[in-house]
């Protein structure tokens, strides 16, 4: 019997690890495919296959719907189901590169009688919870993928005068906070000490944003988004990048088309260089119509891997957009020239989840931009709150 294959999640991977490395029994549960098998093989990103799970429960898990209504004939893809599948894992192969590998729990043990762990920014030397930390307990910080927290967590510590261990950051994706918290106990107490106090220090967001301008051909997203970037380089410190719907079509996705599997090709590549961009602390302005709900949501799930995932909805109705009819586009679809055109005999999947709705023919650019420019500075305060 041939084995199931899938590529699982930098954040899975982790988990992955921690299993591997004696967490959980050597037990994980992942969110998978519904792929069948009694062993899957789990691959990294880059197609090596680090791990096999061995199946022992499987069970599906329920999905929301992110659309209100849908504009246009024709039917979207449906999200993709999910089961949560349970099993033993076993190494197939190293992992790739990981960083402070000497310091890592997972690869390079060591036993300590206590340890502390610290979920966020690690205190300064001066703060009073350092007073009263044992002075022989290894001071544990986790590894969340990003390189460069890592190494300024590192350095805090040092500059404290303490050992330090790295931990891989346990998923957070499936777990509430107490569960999470939960399992990053379990995993320090597994891995490193019996006794493992967990310090829950606020964590520094990330400054990077992705702001997706999702909305029909013609409702106004290239003007809007070209005016955002000119004011939010104007009153924003961070770098802003424009990936507009044409230009991208033109050089990222050429020789895409607009079939399902098109489409969302065009805006996975999309979400994955704003994914980027807002990495490495940036703010990326995306303008595709992105009119079907599984894409939106799987930039949104690429984003905040980063950063903050900003959704507006230009909601010019229909009727506005064939109006203008910029590009004569909406007179060939109708009479049947251009094939599965968004709205007219393709659909649009009109978002449940935006964090702004701009109709576009009652809001002038300058007004729009004004909306998102509030809402953006309402979300970076929340962050710093956080
Ligand atoms: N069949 C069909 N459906 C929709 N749009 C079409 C189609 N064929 C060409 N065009 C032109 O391509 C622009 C939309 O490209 P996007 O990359 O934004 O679309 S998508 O997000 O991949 O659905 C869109 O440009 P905008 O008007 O800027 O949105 C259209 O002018
Ligand atoms: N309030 C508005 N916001 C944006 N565009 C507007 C507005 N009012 C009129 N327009 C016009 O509508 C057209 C929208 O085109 P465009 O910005 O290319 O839309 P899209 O990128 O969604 O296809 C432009 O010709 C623009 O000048």
């Amino acid at each position: 019997m041939s084995n199931s294959r899938v590529t699982v999640t930098n954040e899975q991977l982790r988990d992955v690890e921690l299993a591997l490395a004696g967490a959980w029994g050597g037990a994980v549960t992942l969110q998978l495919p519904p792929i069948g098998g009694e062993v899957i093989e789990l691959a990294d990103g880059e197609g090596t296959v680090v791990a096999s799970l061995h199946v022992g429960s499987s069970s599906p898990v329920p999905t929301a719907s992110a659309v209100r209504e849908v504009v246009g004939e024709g039917e979207a893809p449906a999200p993709a189901p999910v089961h949560a599948v349970t099993g033993t894992v076993r190494p197939e192969r190293p992992f790739g590169h990981r960083d402070r590998v000497d310091l890592r729990v997972t690869v390079a043990p060591r036993r300590a009688d206590a340890a502390i762990v610290i979920t966020g920014d690690v205190p300064a030397a001066d703060d009073d919870l350092w007073r009263d930390a044992p002075a022989d307990a290894v001071i544990v910080v986790l590894d969340r993928g990003d390189s460069h927290a890592l190494a300024d967590a590192l350095g805090a510590v040092a500059a404290v005068g303490r050992d330090a261990v790295v931990l891989p950051a346990p998923a957070r994706h499936g777990r509430d906070e107490a569960q999470w918290i939960d399992a990053v106990r379990h995993a320090a107490r597994a891995l490193v000490a019996s006794e493992a106090t967990v310090w829950e220090t606020p964590l520094t967001p990330s400054p990077g944003r992705v702001i997706l301008l999702t909305g029909l051909s013609g409702s106004g997203k290239s003007t809007i988004a070209k005016l955002l970037v000119e004011r939010l380089a104007d009153v924003d410190p961070r770098t802003v990048s424009l990936l507009d719907g044409d230009e991208v079509r033109l050089i990222l996705s050429s020789g895409l088309g607009f079939s399902r599997e098109d489409r969302i090709m065009n805006v996975r590549r999309i979400g994955w260089v704003a994914a980027l961009v807002a990495k490495h602390g940036g703010i990326a302005v995306c303008a595709p119509i992105a009119p079907y709900a599984v894409m939106r949501d799987e930039m949104r799930a690429r984003a905040e891997e980063a950063g903050r995932f900003l959704l507006v909805h230009i909601s010019t109705p229909l009727e506005v957009c064939e109006q203008r009819d910029r590009k004569g586009l909406y007179a060939k679809a109708r009479a049947g020239e251009v094939p599965q055109f968004t709205g007219i005999s393709d659909p649009y999947e009109v978002p449940s989840d935006a964090d702004l709705v701009i109709d576009a023919s009652v809001v002038d650019p300058e007004g729009a931009v004004d909306r998102i420019v509030e809402v953006l500075g309402q979300v970076d305060v929340r962050a710093d709150q956080r």
